[in-house]
């Protein structure tokens, strides 16, 4: 393996709780090891890697003996505190076999909405990698309400590839790949070994199905992977069981799906909105607003804004979206949501008079927004 003409320096491998688990109800350490053996084979040979662990619920309702419990967020949670200790005990020690250390990252969507919390994030993971310690990442559950989650590892593992300014996420599942459609209820599916576009149709192969224990099927990896590869970030869909599968991507040998980089990566700013979530507001805009944002790259103003969903404060990043609901484009508001209610469809010129203030023409200044 000659890792020096391959050209990445730093890798995001997502294990999936169909990985870790093997498809079964436990921890599956002797598969563990092999994912382990792996990745410490890179960090000799110079390439830095970040790992994204799902399993904490897995690992807490093994520890706990599958006790029986109402499906709430709060028995969730519990399962997570109980799990994460378990999950990150085993890959210390399976680490410990190679002779490295891990340090545990648990993040929430708050650590990455807050520029400073964010680059406090960067800080650590660079200060570990710089160290040679593997970072572990997997989303803080035990303290996460559905407001402040982000819901998925494989969205977590995209911003968190945003996050270290990694140039490969490697996204291991239970199958090989994106399928034309999914694998389990169409034994004819087939693999896309190529994605140079993620577009609509695409979005519909990936459906809504998931694995036993896990979380947002292909729709979310398809998510993940958009995120990633707008900042200019190479994503592998692989399945984690295939022997020397993450040897395998980092040498770009053919494995699963493999998502083209966008030539021009975003700016760390445009990265750092769409490492952030739009979670808490919406912009309805007119067709003339969309084709502006779209396609003349103009900053949003109050008059191509129809209607504001949501409450939410000035500074807050949202989602632009068209009157069928579809997203095209997320950035800062400049305005609250009281005061967009009060300037929607209004000339820009007249928002002083009608707020007694204002903070600029842009309700979305362009240099604050990110189009999709
Ligand atoms: N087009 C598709 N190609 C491949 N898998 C798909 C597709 N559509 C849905 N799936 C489902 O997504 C599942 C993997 O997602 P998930 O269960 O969340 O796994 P993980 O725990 O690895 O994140 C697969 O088992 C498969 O049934
Ligand atoms: N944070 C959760 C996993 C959430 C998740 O996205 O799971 P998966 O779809 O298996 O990657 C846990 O550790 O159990």
């Amino acid at each position: 393996m000659n890792l020096s003409e391959i050209g990445y320096r730093r890798v995001v491998v997502k294990l999936g709780t169909s990985v870790l688990t093997s498809g079964s109800k436990q921890l599956d350490k002797a598969h563990m090891v092999e994912l382990a053996r792996q990745m410490s084979a890179l960090m000799k040979a110079g390439v830095e890697v970040v790992l994204c662990t799902s399993g904490a619920i897995a690992a807490g309702r093994e520890h706990l003996g599958y006790p029986k419990l109402a499906d709430t967020v709060a028995n969730k949670q519990l399962l997570a505190a109980v799990g994460q200790s378990q999950l990150i005990l085993a890959w210390s020690q399976l680490f410990s076999i190679y002779g490295l250390h891990v340090g545990q990252l648990l993040l929430t969507q708050a650590d990455l909405h807050d520029r400073e919390r964010y680059l406090n994030a960067r800080d650590s993971l660079n200060a570990l990698l710089n160290n040679g310690i593997i970072p572990i990442i997997n989303e803080n559950d035990a303290v996460a309400t559905n407001e402040i989650k982000v819901g998925d590892n494989d969205n977590l593992s995209a911003r968190a590839a945003l996050l270290c300014h990694a140039d490969l996420l490697i996204l291991l599942t239970d199958q090989q790949g994106l399928f034309d459609s999914d694998p389990r209820s169409n034994p004819d599916a087939k693999l896309i070994k190529q994605v140079v576009n993620i577009d609509d149709s695409l979005r519909q192969l990936a459906g809504g199905a998931v694995s036993g224990l896990g979380t947002g099927g292909m729709a979310t990896k398809l998510e993940a992977a958009d995120i990633a590869r707008r900042a200019g970030i190479e994503v592998v869909i692989a399945s984690g069981h295939r022997r020397q599968v993450i040897l395998n991507a980092v040498c770009k040998e053919d494995v699963g799906t493999h998502f083209t980089a966008l030539e021009n990566p975003l700016e760390s700013r445009k990265q750092w909105i769409l490492a952030g979530q739009a979670a808490k507001g919406k912009l309805v805009l007119d067709v003339g607003a969309i084709k502006a944002v779209t396609e003349k790259g103009r900053s949003l103003l109050s008059k191509g804004v129809v209607s504001v969903i949501g409450e939410f404060d000035r500074g807050t990043t949202l989602q632009l979206i068209d009157s069928d609901g579809r997203e095209c484009a997320r950035g800062i508001s400049r305005y609250s949501a009281g005061d967009l209610n009060k300037i929607v469809g209004k000339h820009s010129d007249e928002i002083e008079s009608l707020l007694g203030y204002d903070y600029g023409d842009a309700v979305v200044h362009r240099n604050d927004m990110v189009v999709l």
